[in-house]
Protein backbone atom coordinates (compact mmCIF):
# COMPACT_ATOMS: atom_id res chain seq x y z
CA UNK A 1 0.00 0.00 0.00
CA UNK A 2 1.91 3.52 -0.97
CA UNK A 3 1.46 6.57 1.08
CA UNK A 4 -1.37 7.81 1.56
CA UNK A 5 -0.81 10.82 -1.22
CA UNK A 6 -1.48 14.45 -0.57
CA UNK A 7 -3.85 15.60 -2.31
CA UNK A 8 -2.73 16.93 -5.87
CA UNK A 9 -6.08 19.56 -5.78
CA UNK A 10 -7.46 21.11 -2.46
CA UNK A 11 -11.07 20.05 -2.05
CA UNK A 12 -13.39 22.59 -3.79
CA UNK A 13 -15.89 22.31 -0.46
CA UNK A 14 -12.59 23.28 1.75
CA UNK A 15 -10.70 25.97 1.94
CA UNK A 16 -6.36 25.49 2.29
CA UNK A 17 -4.67 26.06 5.50
CA UNK A 18 -4.46 29.87 6.16
CA UNK A 19 -2.49 31.66 9.38
CA UNK A 20 -5.53 32.01 10.39
CA UNK A 21 -6.91 28.55 10.32
CA UNK A 22 -6.15 26.11 13.22
CA UNK A 23 -3.13 24.33 12.19
CA UNK A 24 -3.76 20.76 13.66
CA UNK A 25 -6.37 18.21 11.95
CA UNK A 26 -10.14 17.97 12.55
CA UNK A 27 -10.42 15.39 15.35
CA UNK A 28 -13.47 13.25 14.65
CA UNK A 29 -14.61 11.16 17.02
CA UNK A 30 -17.07 7.85 16.14
CA UNK A 31 -18.91 5.89 18.76
CA UNK A 32 -21.80 3.60 19.07
CA UNK A 33 -22.79 0.52 20.28
CA UNK A 34 -21.00 -3.08 19.69
CA UNK A 35 -21.36 -4.21 16.17
CA UNK A 36 -22.72 -1.14 14.50
CA UNK A 37 -19.86 -0.79 12.01
CA UNK A 38 -17.74 2.03 13.31
CA UNK A 39 -14.80 0.25 12.33
CA UNK A 40 -16.57 -0.06 8.63
CA UNK A 41 -17.47 3.73 8.78
CA UNK A 42 -14.19 4.52 9.04
CA UNK A 43 -12.98 2.24 6.19
CA UNK A 44 -15.65 4.18 4.09
CA UNK A 45 -14.34 7.22 5.22
CA UNK A 46 -11.12 6.73 4.01
CA UNK A 47 -12.19 4.97 0.77
CA UNK A 48 -14.04 8.20 0.40
CA UNK A 49 -11.56 10.57 0.40
CA UNK A 50 -8.05 9.24 1.02
CA UNK A 51 -7.24 10.37 -1.95
CA UNK A 52 -8.01 14.07 -1.16
CA UNK A 53 -7.11 14.40 2.26
CA UNK A 54 -4.53 13.36 4.39
CA UNK A 55 -5.81 11.01 7.19
CA UNK A 56 -4.90 8.93 10.27
CA UNK A 57 -6.72 6.71 12.42
CA UNK A 58 -6.84 5.78 16.61
CA UNK A 59 -8.40 3.02 17.71
CA UNK A 60 -10.05 1.90 21.15
CA UNK A 61 -9.98 -1.61 22.50
CA UNK A 62 -9.63 -2.95 26.00
CA UNK A 63 -7.12 -5.59 25.46
CA UNK A 64 -6.55 -6.12 21.89
CA UNK A 65 -6.15 -4.13 18.79
CA UNK A 66 -8.44 -5.74 16.49
CA UNK A 67 -10.06 -3.06 15.13
CA UNK A 68 -6.53 -1.28 13.75
CA UNK A 69 -5.58 -4.56 12.44
CA UNK A 70 -8.68 -4.60 10.49
CA UNK A 71 -8.76 -1.26 9.34
CA UNK A 72 -4.96 -2.29 7.95
CA UNK A 73 -6.25 -5.28 6.83
CA UNK A 74 -9.00 -3.55 4.82
CA UNK A 75 -6.04 -1.84 2.59
CA UNK A 76 -7.88 1.23 3.22
CA UNK A 77 -4.86 3.65 4.21
CA UNK A 78 -1.17 3.37 4.95
CA UNK A 79 -0.87 0.86 7.48
CA UNK A 80 1.44 2.99 9.77
CA UNK A 81 -1.31 5.69 9.90
CA UNK A 82 -4.17 3.25 11.45
CA UNK A 83 -2.80 2.91 15.45
CA UNK A 84 -4.20 1.17 18.19
CA UNK A 85 -4.72 2.85 21.97
CA UNK A 86 -5.33 -0.67 24.67
CA UNK A 87 -7.64 1.10 27.02
CA UNK A 88 -7.58 -1.95 29.56
CA UNK A 89 -11.01 -0.75 31.06
CA UNK A 90 -13.84 0.61 29.75
CA UNK A 91 -13.13 2.12 26.33
CA UNK A 92 -15.24 5.33 27.27
CA UNK A 93 -13.37 6.15 30.21
CA UNK A 94 -10.71 6.48 27.54
CA UNK A 95 -12.24 8.55 25.19
CA UNK A 96 -14.39 10.77 27.88
CA UNK A 97 -13.08 10.64 31.49
CA UNK A 98 -9.00 10.42 30.92
CA UNK A 99 -8.49 11.15 27.38
CA UNK A 100 -4.69 11.36 28.10
CA UNK A 101 -3.82 8.28 26.34
CA UNK A 102 -6.13 9.10 23.17
CA UNK A 103 -4.48 12.86 23.10
CA UNK A 104 -1.30 11.13 23.21
CA UNK A 105 -1.61 8.81 20.43
CA UNK A 106 -3.14 11.41 18.27
CA UNK A 107 -0.45 14.43 18.89
CA UNK A 108 2.16 11.68 17.87
CA UNK A 109 0.01 10.53 14.69
CA UNK A 110 -0.02 14.27 13.83
CA UNK A 111 3.36 15.22 14.67
CA UNK A 112 4.84 11.93 12.87
CA UNK A 113 2.52 12.55 9.67
CA UNK A 114 2.23 16.19 9.84
CA UNK A 115 0.36 17.85 8.16
CA UNK A 116 -2.77 15.61 8.71
CA UNK A 117 -6.37 16.91 7.77
CA UNK A 118 -8.38 14.53 9.38
CA UNK A 119 -7.33 12.04 12.55
CA UNK A 120 -9.98 9.67 13.11
CA UNK A 121 -10.96 8.23 16.94
CA UNK A 122 -12.95 5.05 17.15
CA UNK A 123 -14.08 4.48 20.45
CA UNK A 124 -14.35 0.78 21.23
CA UNK A 125 -17.82 -1.07 20.65
CA UNK A 126 -19.51 0.25 24.26
CA UNK A 127 -23.47 0.87 25.41
CA UNK A 128 -25.34 3.21 23.82
CA UNK A 129 -24.23 6.69 26.19
CA UNK A 130 -20.25 6.93 25.51
CA UNK A 131 -19.71 9.87 24.18
CA UNK A 132 -16.84 11.74 23.02
CA UNK A 133 -15.11 14.21 25.36
CA UNK A 134 -14.95 17.90 23.50
CA UNK A 135 -11.22 18.12 24.83
CA UNK A 136 -10.71 15.00 22.44
CA UNK A 137 -12.07 15.49 19.70
CA UNK A 138 -13.67 18.42 17.47
CA UNK A 139 -16.90 16.48 16.14
CA UNK A 140 -18.60 13.25 16.97
CA UNK A 141 -20.11 10.57 14.74
CA UNK A 142 -22.71 8.18 16.61
CA UNK A 143 -23.15 5.27 14.89
CA UNK A 144 -26.59 2.73 15.42
CA UNK A 145 -27.33 0.27 12.99
CA UNK A 146 -30.85 -1.10 12.26
CA UNK A 147 -30.47 -4.30 13.34
CA UNK A 148 -30.22 -3.11 17.04
CA UNK A 149 -33.98 -2.35 16.38
CA UNK A 150 -36.24 0.19 15.25
CA UNK A 151 -36.71 2.06 18.56
CA UNK A 152 -33.33 2.44 19.51
CA UNK A 153 -32.85 5.70 17.76
CA UNK A 154 -36.16 7.00 20.18
CA UNK A 155 -34.11 6.14 23.64
CA UNK A 156 -32.67 8.96 23.11
CA UNK A 157 -29.36 9.58 25.77
CA UNK A 158 -26.53 11.56 25.15
CA UNK A 159 -24.89 9.92 21.68
CA UNK A 160 -28.07 9.59 20.22
CA UNK A 161 -29.57 13.14 21.33
CA UNK A 162 -26.50 15.51 20.87
CA UNK A 163 -23.80 13.98 18.77
CA UNK A 164 -23.06 16.33 15.79
CA UNK A 165 -24.16 13.22 13.08
CA UNK A 166 -25.96 10.64 14.06
CA UNK A 167 -25.81 7.51 11.59
CA UNK A 168 -28.06 4.84 11.23
CA UNK A 169 -25.89 1.88 9.51
CA UNK A 170 -27.10 -0.96 7.43
CA UNK A 171 -29.88 0.35 5.79
CA UNK A 172 -29.34 -2.93 3.39
CA UNK A 173 -30.26 -5.07 6.24
CA UNK A 174 -33.80 -3.43 7.27
CA UNK A 175 -35.90 -5.77 5.07
CA UNK A 176 -34.42 -8.83 6.90
CA UNK A 177 -34.91 -7.03 10.47
CA UNK A 178 -38.03 -5.59 10.12
CA UNK A 179 -37.40 -2.19 10.32
CA UNK A 180 -38.64 0.51 8.87
CA UNK A 181 -35.87 3.39 8.11
CA UNK A 182 -37.69 6.16 7.56
CA UNK A 183 -39.59 5.88 10.16
CA UNK A 184 -36.22 5.31 12.64
CA UNK A 185 -34.38 8.19 10.77
CA UNK A 186 -37.85 10.52 11.76
CA UNK A 187 -37.73 9.53 15.53
CA UNK A 188 -34.20 10.08 15.37
CA UNK A 189 -34.57 13.50 14.29
CA UNK A 190 -36.96 14.35 16.75
CA UNK A 191 -34.59 13.00 19.34
CA UNK A 192 -32.10 15.63 17.98
CA UNK A 193 -34.25 18.26 17.62
CA UNK A 194 -33.49 18.73 14.03
CA UNK A 195 -29.27 17.70 14.26
CA UNK A 196 -28.24 15.49 11.14
CA UNK A 197 -29.07 12.42 10.83
CA UNK A 198 -27.43 10.00 7.77
CA UNK A 199 -29.28 6.43 6.66
CA UNK A 200 -25.64 4.94 5.76
CA UNK A 201 -25.31 1.05 4.01
CA UNK A 202 -22.05 0.42 2.49
CA UNK A 203 -24.12 -0.89 -0.74
CA UNK A 204 -25.77 2.13 -0.90
CA UNK A 205 -23.52 4.76 -3.11
CA UNK A 206 -25.49 8.03 -2.67
CA UNK A 207 -25.30 7.19 1.40
CA UNK A 208 -21.69 7.25 1.27
CA UNK A 209 -21.17 10.10 -0.71
CA UNK A 210 -23.15 12.09 1.69
CA UNK A 211 -21.21 11.15 3.87
CA UNK A 212 -18.36 12.03 2.80
CA UNK A 213 -19.90 15.43 2.00
CA UNK A 214 -20.79 15.88 5.83
CA UNK A 215 -16.93 14.95 6.75
CA UNK A 216 -15.94 17.86 4.14
CA UNK A 217 -18.23 20.79 4.95
CA UNK A 218 -17.33 19.27 8.99
CA UNK A 219 -13.24 20.23 8.08
CA UNK A 220 -14.58 23.56 6.29
CA UNK A 221 -16.07 24.68 9.08
CA UNK A 222 -13.02 23.81 11.36
CA UNK A 223 -11.00 25.26 9.32
CA UNK A 224 -12.87 28.36 8.85
CA UNK A 225 -13.02 28.77 12.98
CA UNK A 226 -17.09 28.38 12.40
CA UNK A 227 -17.38 25.00 14.33
CA UNK A 228 -17.47 24.74 17.73
CA UNK A 229 -16.88 21.65 19.85
CA UNK A 230 -19.89 20.50 21.83
CA UNK A 231 -20.38 18.25 24.60
CA UNK A 232 -23.18 16.13 24.24
CA UNK A 233 -23.83 16.06 27.70
CA UNK A 234 -22.87 13.77 30.77
CA UNK A 235 -22.51 9.67 30.43
CA UNK A 236 -25.57 7.96 32.16
CA UNK A 237 -25.49 5.40 34.61
CA UNK A 238 -25.02 1.92 32.01
CA UNK A 239 -24.35 -1.88 33.04
CA UNK A 240 -21.44 -3.84 32.68
CA UNK A 241 -21.35 -7.22 32.11
CA UNK A 242 -19.22 -9.09 35.06
CA UNK A 243 -18.87 -13.16 35.03
CA UNK A 244 -17.38 -12.80 38.55
CA UNK A 245 -19.67 -10.63 39.58
CA UNK A 246 -22.83 -12.53 41.78
CA UNK A 247 -25.34 -10.72 39.23
CA UNK A 248 -23.72 -11.02 36.34
CA UNK A 249 -23.03 -7.47 36.29
CA UNK A 250 -23.45 -3.67 37.59
CA UNK A 251 -24.99 -0.84 37.16
CA UNK A 252 -22.02 2.40 37.39
CA UNK A 253 -21.96 5.28 36.95
CA UNK A 254 -19.41 8.16 36.20
CA UNK A 255 -18.91 11.08 38.05
N1 LIG B 1 -25.04 -5.53 5.80
C1 LIG B 1 -24.16 -4.63 6.25
N2 LIG B 1 -23.24 -5.02 7.16
C2 LIG B 1 -22.37 -4.08 7.60
C3 LIG B 1 -22.38 -2.74 7.15
N3 LIG B 1 -21.39 -2.07 7.79
C4 LIG B 1 -20.79 -2.97 8.59
N4 LIG B 1 -21.36 -4.19 8.49
C5 LIG B 1 -21.01 -5.44 9.20
O1 LIG B 1 -21.31 -5.28 10.58
C6 LIG B 1 -20.38 -6.03 11.37
C7 LIG B 1 -19.76 -5.12 12.42
O2 LIG B 1 -19.03 -4.11 11.76
P1 LIG B 1 -17.80 -3.37 12.45
O3 LIG B 1 -17.38 -2.30 11.51
O4 LIG B 1 -16.77 -4.36 12.91
O5 LIG B 1 -18.53 -2.78 13.72
P2 LIG B 1 -17.88 -2.02 14.98
O6 LIG B 1 -18.93 -1.10 15.49
O7 LIG B 1 -16.57 -1.42 14.61
O8 LIG B 1 -17.65 -3.24 15.97
P3 LIG B 1 -16.92 -3.20 17.43
O9 LIG B 1 -15.62 -2.47 17.23
O10 LIG B 1 -16.76 -4.66 17.77
O11 LIG B 1 -17.87 -2.51 18.34
C8 LIG B 1 -19.37 -6.61 10.41
O12 LIG B 1 -19.73 -7.94 10.11
C9 LIG B 1 -19.51 -5.73 9.17
O13 LIG B 1 -19.16 -6.40 7.98
C10 LIG B 1 -23.37 -2.38 6.17
O14 LIG B 1 -23.48 -1.22 5.70
N5 LIG B 1 -24.23 -3.37 5.77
Amino acid sequence: MPENPAPAVAPTAVPPESPESPRRALRLGIAGPVGTGKSSLIALICRALGDELRLGVITNDIYTDEDARFLRSAGVLDPARIRAVETGACPHTAIRDDVTANLLATEDMERDFAPLDTVLIESGGDNLTATFSPALVDAQIFVLDVAGGGDVARKGGPGIGRADLLVVNKTDLAPYVGVDVERMVADAEEAREGRAVLALSREDDQSVQALRRWVLQVLAAHRSGEHIPQDPGPMAPHFHADEEHPEGGYVHAHA
